[in-house]
């Protein structure tokens, strides 16, 4: 019996559970908006994040549905390396995604940045919804043109119009979101929801600094996760992650000679997650080979950011 026919069986009502990818430009509103599906009940990533990984933003919950909000980098001319990376890995977590949202500006209205998604967003075949955001602020003639504008282009499986700052209408986006997530365990247990986007956020941040130093090394596949995050009575926060590599031979890369290599990573990390969370950190680094990890789609899907083939 799967986890749905019990539930079914014993007359609860089946878990959902699902990733949302929100896409949109710089300053359309994607935190406002994830504040507001998140609610309360969640913390959520520092707004200081400019250059937003491919991340857990939030995690909504709504009756048996966990929604959880992955974010998309705002990035739309790449120039170096990194930066396409992280272009290429918004459209990666898009097309992952269970359900895409698009988000506009309603009051900037079809700006080149917006262009640029369309395009790319026609292939992701997944249920897309267009959120015209800010609509506090602009007549309702020009909202309704704009919306007939924006789905000439490209259909969309429903329209919402919403002001995120006010909180008008995130209600039926939130649940039009926890209908379409699809049946399965939640993928985070409740406790850990608060933590869980600064967990993903500090092993993204692990990642690009073993990145950045090993690039030749390493195969873009190996990863970083987050085992523990402690908030401790100072108010410093205790981070232990481990790197997860294929092979012997890259431990030994990643420790360097006398653990200089693994040493230099998790300061540069360690400085960097600190400066976000505004609090002192204690980071701990493990190595571990892990054979045969990347035929693991679960582990794949939950990681952040992939390196495209040959770049
Ligand atoms: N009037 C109005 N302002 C809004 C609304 N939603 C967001 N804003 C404002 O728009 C600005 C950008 O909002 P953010 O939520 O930071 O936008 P973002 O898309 O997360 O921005 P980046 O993470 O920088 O890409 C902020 O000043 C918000 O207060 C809305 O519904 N109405």
């Amino acid at each position: 019996m799967n986890g749905l026919e019990r539930a079914e069986a014993e007359g609860a009502e089946p878990t959902r559970c699902g990733f949302v990818a929100l896409l949109g430009a710089p300053n359309a509103g994607k935190s406002t908006l994830t504040n507001q599906l998140v609610g309360t009940k969640v913390s959520i990533v520092s707004h200081k994040v400019q250059t937003t990984r491919a991340i857990v933003r939030g995690i909504a919950l709504e009756g048996p549905s966990q929604v959880i909000l992955v974010d998309t980098p705002g990035i739309f001319s790449p120039k170096r390396r990194l930066e396409r990376a992280m272009v290429n890995t918004a459209w990666t977590s898009a097309s992952d995604a269970d359900v895409v949202a698009l988000l506009v500006d309603a009051n900037r209205g079809i700006d080149e940045n917006v262009e640029s998604i369309l395009k790319p967003l026609a292939e992701v075949k997944r249920p897309r919804a267009l959120i015209l955001n800010k609509i506090d602020m602009i007549r309702r003639d020009t909202l309704l043109e704009l919306a007939q504008k924006l789905t000439e282009r490209l259909s969309f499986e429903r329209v919402f119009m919403v002001s995120a700052l006010k909180g008008d209408g995130v209600d039926d986006v939130r649940t039009w979101f926890a209908e379409k997530v699809p049946f399965g365990p939640w993928l985070y247990p409740e406790d850990q929801i608060s933590d869980a986007p600064m967990r993903m956020l500090a092993a993204e941040i692990t990642r690009e600094k073993l990145f950045l130093r090993l690039h030749d090394e390493l195969p873009y596949r190996s990863t970083v996760e987050t085992d523990s995050w402690k908030e401790l009575r100072d108010k410093s926060v205790r981070i232990e992650q481990t790197i997860f590599v294929e092979r012997e031979s890259q431990r030994k890369i990643v420790l360097g000679k006398a653990g200089a290599t693994i040493k230099a990573i998790s300061s540069e990390s360690r400085a960097e997650i600190s400066e976000i969370i505004e609090a002192p950190v204690h980071l701990f680094l493990f190595v571990k080979v892990r054979e045969n990890w990347a035929d693991d789609p679960e582990r794949y899907r939950e990681m952040g950011l992939e390196f495209p083939h040959g770049d």
